[in-house]
């Protein structure tokens, strides 16, 4: 698995320390307004587990599986949702936790699902952001780390479903997609 990795961009202790950051940031903005944190799954479950460690406030926990990548290093530009919330999210407070932001494309749809069923408010953080990537106009609120146009792999994000489980955030070697 780590012969198919061209460059380590930020090994474990640096993601955990802008977690902790991040943590930090969140549980002073979110103090009183008890947050429904929506994990975007598949990618965003080890950033969501290593977040909610870090905020100190209560919050409540849900999950959302939504996939526009499959088997391809590009977004086939649907969205579609795998696995819904459980519970509504009417009058609610929600920060979003995403792995990554790419195109834009699954956010600005999440968004829109979730406004659409009056969430209170909507905040967004992602540990990624990837600029070069954008197909629509989307910031988020907070972010980790900002990387190059690369196809990136590890700390939850995969090709083809593989890679999920590496600690740190690497650049796949473009011969493993492009064989
Ligand atoms: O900004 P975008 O171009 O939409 O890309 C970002 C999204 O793509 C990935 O999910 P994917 O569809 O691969 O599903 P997964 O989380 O199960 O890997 C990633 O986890 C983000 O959710
Ligand atoms: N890697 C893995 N999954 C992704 C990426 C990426 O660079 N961009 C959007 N989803
Ligand atoms: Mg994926």
């Amino acid at each position: 698995m780590l012969n198919d990795i061209q460059e380590v961009l930020y090994d474990a202790n640096q993601i955990q320390q802008k977690v902790k950051e991040l943590g930090d940031t969140i549980s002073q903005e979110f103090e009183g307004r008890n947050p429904l944190v929506i994990c975007v799954l598949k990618g965003a479950f080890i950033f969501m587990a290593d977040l909610i460690k870090n905020i100190t406030i209560p919050l409540e926990i849900d999950f959302m599986a939504v996939s526009s990548y499959g088997q391809s290093t590009k977004t086939s530009g649907v969205v579609k949702i795998m696995k819904d919330l459980d519970a509504p999210v009417q009058g609610r407070e929600i920060l979003i936790v995403e792995d990554i932001i790419d195109s834009g494309l699954t956010l600005s749809y999440l968004i829109d699902v979730l406004e659409r069923r009056n969430a209170k408010s909507v905040t967004l953080v992602t540990l990624f952001d990837k600029p070069a990537g954008r197909k629509v106009e989307l910031e988020a609120d907070h972010k980790g780390f900002v990387l190059p146009d690369a196809f990136v792999v590890g700390y939850g994000l995969d090709f083809a479903e593989k890679y999920r489980n590496l600690p740190f955030i690497g650049i796949l070697k473009p011969e493993v997609y492009e064989k």
